[in-house]
């Protein structure tokens, strides 16, 4: 995947636009959410581990909101069970044609990858085959809040017994004391990986209206209003966290 390091908001702009996975987002993405978001490798690194467990034979693995395909690679190298194949969606054309390149080298690297399919829609208007496991790794944030039960229901209606859901999100605090001391300690991950208080402060009014985390508790009662019998976290590095839902 490609090395350009990320200095979207280095510059200081004039008018700070709402941020959307254009091209210019795309080129710079590996590094971008690696260097923004707390525990990524390990979440990504881990998903084929959890993946492995749940993948049922010959059905559908889906990686909503697959970006580059990060977590497609990993299913697609880890999950063994015979029969399955992978189906990675995103609604930005830019993600898009990157991934299916990023996934073309990656077969003439490895054998025995899971065949894949990658697809341009919105997952809102998705439908779904019976599957055993669905990621939405940082995605559900950028659904409009109001559209989140349904296409969590709708998830849900798809999955297979044994199956999971594997849910990973920024998340916000009802605590206020949490949500401030959780929120400037991801600033300081952000200093730490070389991010100016410009690029921060401009990332923040760019994101500000288009990624709208929930916290733990509405997350989890969300989910089993969408028929999700039990809810897991499993993963948590400051104010991000992943999450596994049983059918
Ligand atoms: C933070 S990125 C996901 C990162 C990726 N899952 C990973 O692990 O590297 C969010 C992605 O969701 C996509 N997205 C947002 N809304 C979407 C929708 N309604 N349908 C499909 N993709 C969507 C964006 O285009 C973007 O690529
Ligand atoms: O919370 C932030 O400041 C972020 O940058 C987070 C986040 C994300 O969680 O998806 C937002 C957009 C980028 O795609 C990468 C990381």
């Amino acid at each position: 995947m490609s090395q350009e390091p990320d200095r979207l908001f280095a510059q200081p702009l004039a008018q700070v636009a709402d941020f959307v996975f254009n091209e210019d987002v795309a080129r710079v993405f590996p590094d971008m959410i690696k260097r923004s978001v707390p525990g990524y490798p390990t979440i990504v690194e881990n998903i084929s581990v959890l993946a492995a467990r749940f993948a049922q034979p010959h059905t559908t693995l889906y990686d909503l909101g697959c970006s580059l395909g990060a977590v497609t690679q990993a299913l697609r190298r880890h999950v063994r069970a015979d029969g399955c194949r992978v189906i990675a969606v995103d609604n930005s054309a830019a993600m898009v044609e990157r991934c299916s390149e990023y996934l073309h080298s990656q077969d003439s690297m490895f054998q025995e990858l899971l065949p894949v399919e990658v697809i341009e829609a919105d997952i809102l208007a998705l439908a779904f085959q019976p599957t055993s496991l669905v990621a939405l790794n940082f995605t559900l944030q950028f659904i409009a809040i109001e559209r989140r039960p349904e296409l969590l229901a709708r998830i849900r209606q798809a999955l297979l017994p044994g199956g999971a859901l594997i849910l990973s999100e920024k998340l916000r605090f009802e605590d206020a004391i949490e949500d401030e001391l959780l929120t400037a300690l991801h600033l300081d991950f952000k200093r730490a990986n070389g991010y100016s208080e410009l690029e921060i402060a401009q990332k923040r009014s760019a994101i500000e209206k288009v990624m709208l985390p929930d916290s733990l508790q509405t997350h989890r009662q969300r989910l089993l209003d969408a028929g999700f019998s039990q809810v897991l976290p499993w993963f948590q590095c400051l104010n991000f966290a992943s999450l596994i839902a049983l059918p």
